[in-house]
Formats: C-alpha cells, structure tokens, sequence
C-alpha cells in the first residue's frame, strides 16, 4: 500500500522513550493472567480432592486429611485472588498511564509539527481534516492502548498457558482442543486485512464530514444571510452519509468476526467435552483433570470471540497512527541557522519570481529595495502579487528564483523565528485570539506591559474604543474578535504590531475596514514613529500610501511603475488614473 513500515512499528518507534512504562504495563497483564488461569485448575484439584480424598493430588504433599486438603486449597485460591485482584490493579494503572502518556505527547507532536508549516498547508491540507486528526486520531490510539493491548497480551499468554496445562495433561485432547486456533487465527486475519481498508475510508470520511462542519460553522453568518441553510444541510446530510455508508460497510464486516469464531470454538469445545469424557469413562483421565479440562477449552477458546473487538479496535488505531505519522513525517520547510539579534530593516527583493503552483507564475521577477526606516508602498489590482510578496519576506515560501535579504543578509539564511521577530506583521484578515483587547496586543510577550499596551492603542488609534468597552482592556474579544466590529479588530492587530516595536512593519489593508478620518489620524501617529522603523505598506486606498518616500505598482506579478506620489502623479500612468478614479481630481 505504502513504503512505510507497518503502523505498529511506526508507533514503537514514537513510543521509545516509554518503553520502560510498556514493558511494566506487558509484565503485569502477564502475571494477571497468570493468576487469573490458576482457579480454573483448582476447580480440577477440588473436585479431585472429593472424588479421590486420601489419594488425591494434595496428598501427594504430605496433607491426608481431605478437610486439610480442602482448608488448603482454600487459602490457596485467596492468595491467587488477590493476586490476580492487585495485578489488574497495576496493569490497569499501567496501560491507562501509557495510553494517556501516548495522547498527549502525539497531540503535542502533530501540534508542533503543523505548527512549523507554512500557513498554507492547513488549508491545502483542510483544517477540518487537521482537527478530526488532532482529536478523533489521537483519540483512538488512546482506546487502543488503553483496553486493546492489554486483551491481545492476554489472549496470547491465556492460550499459551492454556495449552501447556493441557499439554502436561493429556496430549492428545490438546491436540482436539487446540485444533480451532489456526482457523480462528487464519478467519481473524482474514477479516483483519479486509477491515484496514475500509477503517482507512471511514476516517477520510469523517475528516470530510469535520471539515465541512468547521467550515459552516465559521461561516454561519453568510450561510443564514443567503438563506443557504437547506443546501448547507444537504451538503452536510450527503457527506454524513458518506460516512455512515463506510462505517456500515466495516460493521458488517466486523459483526461477522464473533459468530464465525463462536462455530470454531464450539468444535473445539465439543471435542473436550466428548474425547475427554471418554478418556475419563475408561480411566485414562482423572475425574479432576476432565472437570478442568473443560473449563479450561472455555478459558482457551472464549477469549478468542473478543479477538473482534480487539482486531476492531487495533485495525481503527493503526489507520490512526499511519495518518499522524504521515503528518510526523511530512517534510518542514527548511530553516536558516543565522539569528539576526536587532536589524536595521534595509529590505532587498532581487529578481523575485515565484507560484504557488508549477508551471502558474504569480510573480515575474520582482526587484525592489526598502531602505532601512523608510515607507514603501504596494499598490496594484487584485490578485496583483502584493500579498504574496509578503508571504515571501515572512518566510511562509521560498522563491522559485532570486533572493529577499535583510540587512544584507539572504532571509534563506536566518531562522525563520530570528527573522519575523525582526518583522511586525499586519494580515488582510487579522486573526485575533480568544482573550482579552490586552492579550490579543502584548500577544506572543510573556510579560506584557501595561503602559506599552496602552501606547500602541493610542498610536493606533484604539484605545478611545477600548476605554468604552464594558471592562476596558480587559474586555474579552470572543471567538476570532467576534465580539468587535471589522475597524476595531483592525485597529487592535494595528496596535500589536506596534507594541512589538519590531524594525520592520509590514501592513497588508491594515485600515482598509476603519473610516477616513480614523486611518487619517493613524496616518499621522505612523508618521511619529516613521523614522525608527521600516515599512511596507499593501493598500488599495491611495490615500493611505501617499506620504511614503516610494510607491511601486504591481500588475500581475510585475512592477510597471515607481516613484514618490508627486513623480507617479506627473508620469500620469496607471496610478494618476487610479488616484483620479480615486479622488475625482483631474492631474491632467
Ligand atoms: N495559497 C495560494 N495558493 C494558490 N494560489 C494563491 C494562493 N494565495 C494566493 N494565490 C493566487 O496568487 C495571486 C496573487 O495573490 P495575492 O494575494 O498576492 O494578491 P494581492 O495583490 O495581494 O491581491 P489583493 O489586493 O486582492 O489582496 C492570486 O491570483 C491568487 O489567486
């Protein structure tokens, strides 16, 4: 299928800093087991303690008296209980631990790992399909481990016990009793290997299902704005189907599992019941040996009914665990070595050319330097490449060809957390946290600080609203900002960004949602801070980007036209017409 190890190995491999904790969890089920086989071989000594008194097997030790025997056999069967009672105890303790353990550490992993993708790869890769791996996957390996492991450890040591009692006993009822395993074990993999498969498809359905319900509920305002609910509910009913479809199609397998294995347990058990009374009617058996001979084909062959649920559970977390370590092991975009402690912000892009995908260029060679605290502005139609740029100066892509440098030093060569700690980045959509106006500026600082908050509100002009707000910067924002209107989210990424008082500010649409006469007077704090930092500013309203010393216009991926607003405005191109489409001015 895949030329990945088995799942299994895969898993092992993860968990080897918890192997000490799963041989504990393995020594305990084991010696559980053993505890657990013992009473239904003393049911044989007792009955044999009856039947046979002062020649029974007790005797043999020296106890004649059959009260004594029996005295004995009772103390003996306390101990087995109790020992039986504290090794669950401690297997239980032991595998619940590890599966525990096993969720936390493949949540933190696949977390950490998704962490370092570049942004598009949650939404190439679904976000939905992201979550029902982060939760659902994780989950199951948490099932397995925590009852599924410990019943195929059993299982396996039961029949080996089993068989080697009834080995010492009688060879040849071994042999009867025994015979139904190879066909349980040959039917339990038969139906293992066409489970895989189908487990396989029911998880990929059901990260259908989660991505489409992530995404309605995201959207829940334009969903009842266009009055879409039926489609929505159709579009939802359809993939649930989907799903239940493939469940259906692995339940009616796995329902089969338990009555195919009851039959080949019936032969067996019958087998017992029949030869070994025989044997027993003509002597060659003692009446206690028979009577736990019986018990025992139960004990060997009853177990292995729940060989369904078990290859159940086991088939549904290794298609689990193949999907977390595909995601463990999908390749992280490189990373550069060198840190740069405190940059200048001089910004290079040389001959930049890049797509998102092969053979659909987006940008053509783009050339363009940001001296250090100088503004430079982007501006051009939609879908020009603006915003892509900054994805590559943020390190989110690598260019197809040419170089971005900081500094002087090629963005290649930094690491990516030296590099955007140098960068103060404003997004088109600003994503704010679920925490309070104060959290969501001092975002990412351990310590923040109060008055530096309120300084970057002010410069950003934030913090009139914020004071209204009914508990001031306290107040919480709800889900994603939720709780704010689209000006006020931006003013407040607006104001995280400057609380970083990083080198370079980078802002895409940063007042596109706020009125002219609040980004005015944004206009006018930035101006202030103009001199300390470098910034590049992506904006569709030209008044935002007259005052920078540069402007550049972009279409389609190419820079037609620079200057300062005077000079763009005397070449009467592409941005006079736009500025008087704008304005309504003539600068004819
Ligand atoms: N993740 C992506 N995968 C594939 N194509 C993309 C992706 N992001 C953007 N594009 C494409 O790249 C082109 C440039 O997009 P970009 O966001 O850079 O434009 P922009 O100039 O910032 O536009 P706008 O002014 O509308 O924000 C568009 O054609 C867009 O469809």
């Amino acid at each position: 299928m895949s030329a990945h190890p088995h799942p299994l190995q895969r898993l092992f491999q993860f968990a080897r800093p918890y192997r000490a904790k799963a041989i504990w969890a393995t020594v305990f089920s084991v010696l559980n087991k053993f505890f657990d086989v013992l009473p239904e071989l003393l049911i044989g000594v007792a009955v044999d303690v009856v039947v046979n008194q002062q020649d029974s097997f007790l005797a043999k030790f020296g106890l004649v008296d059959p009260y004594e025997q029996l005295m004995w056999l009772t103390v003996l069967t306390a101990f087995i209980w109790i020992f039986e009672s504290v090794f669950e105890y401690l297997y239980a303790l032991r595998w619940r631990g590890l599966a525990q353990d096993m969720q936390h550490e493949l949540r933190q992993a696949a977390y950490g790992h998704v962490q370092k993708m570049a942004p598009d790869y949650i939404t190439n890769a679904r976000s939905g399909r992201l979550m029902a791996l982060l939760n659902e996957d994780v989950n199951q390996i948490e099932r397995f481990l925590n009852t599924g492991a410990n019943d195929l450890i059993q299982v396996a040591c039961s029949s080996i016990m089993v068989g080697a009692i009834f080995f010492a006993l009688t060879k040849s009822l071994a042999v009867l009793a025994m015979l139904p395993i190879p066909l349980i074990l040959v039917g339990a993999f038969w139906f293992q290997k066409r489970l895989y498969p189908r487990y396989v498809a029911a998880r990929e359905a059901a990260a259908t299902v989660s991505t489409r319900l992530n995404n309605n509920l995201y959207g829940m305002a334009t969903i009842q704005a266009y009055t879409a609910e039926a489609h929505e509910q159709l579009q939802v009913q359809a993939a649930s189907d989907d799903f239940r479809a493939r469940n259906a199609d692995a339940i009616r397998f796995s329902a089969a599992i338990t009555p195919v294995i009851r039959m080949a347990i019936l032969c067996g058990f019958v087998a017992t019941l029949l030869y070994g009374g025989w044997l027993t009617l003509r002597g060659e058996l003692g009446v206690g040996a028979y009577s736990a001979l019986v018990y025992l084909t139960q004990r060997l062959l009853w177990p292995m009914t729940r060989l369904a649920d078990m290859t159940d559970l086991y088939q549904r977390s290794m298609a689990s665990v193949a999907r977390i370590m595909d995601l463990l092991e999908s390749p992280v975009p490189p990373d550069g070595a060198k840190r740069i402690e405190q940059a200048r912000g001089a910004l290079q892009f040389e001959a930049i050319r890049f797509g998102y995908e092969p053979g659909q260029p987006i940008l053509h060679g783009i050339d363009l330097a940001v001296p250090a605290g100088k503004t430079v502005a982007l501006v051009g139609g939609t879908g020009s490449g603006k915003s892509t740029l900054v994805k590559l100066l943020l390190g989110f892509h690598a260019p197809e060809h040419g170089r971005i440098l900081l500094d002087g030093e090629s963005i290649a060569d930094l690491s990516k957390q030296s590099l955007r700690q140098q960068l103060a980045y404003v997004a088109q959509d600003p994503f704010l946290t679920d925490g309070t106006v104060a959290e969501n500026i001092a975002y990412g600082d351990a310590q923040p600080d109060r008055a530096r908050i309120q300084a970057s509100a002010e410069a950003a002009e934030a913090h009139e609203f914020i004071a209204a707000l009914p508990n001031g910067y306290d107040t919480p924002v709800g889900e994603r900002g939720s709780k704010l209107s689209g000006g006020q989210r931006q003013r407040i990424a607006l104001a995280r960004a400057l609380y970083r008082q990083a080198p370079v500010l980078i802002l895409d649409e940063a007042t596109s949602a706020v009125d002219n006469e609040t980004e005015a007077a944004i206009q006018r704090s930035l101006a202030r801070l103009h001199a300390a930092r470098t910034m590049l500013v992506i904006a569709h309203r030209l008044s935002t980007v007259r005052q920078a010393d540069q402007i550049h216009v972009l279409d389609q991926g190419r820079i037609i036209e620079s200057g300062t607003h005077d000079a763009l405005l005397v070449a009467n191109g592409a941005y006079a017409a736009l500025w008087r489409l704008q304005t309504g001015e003539s600068t004819a």
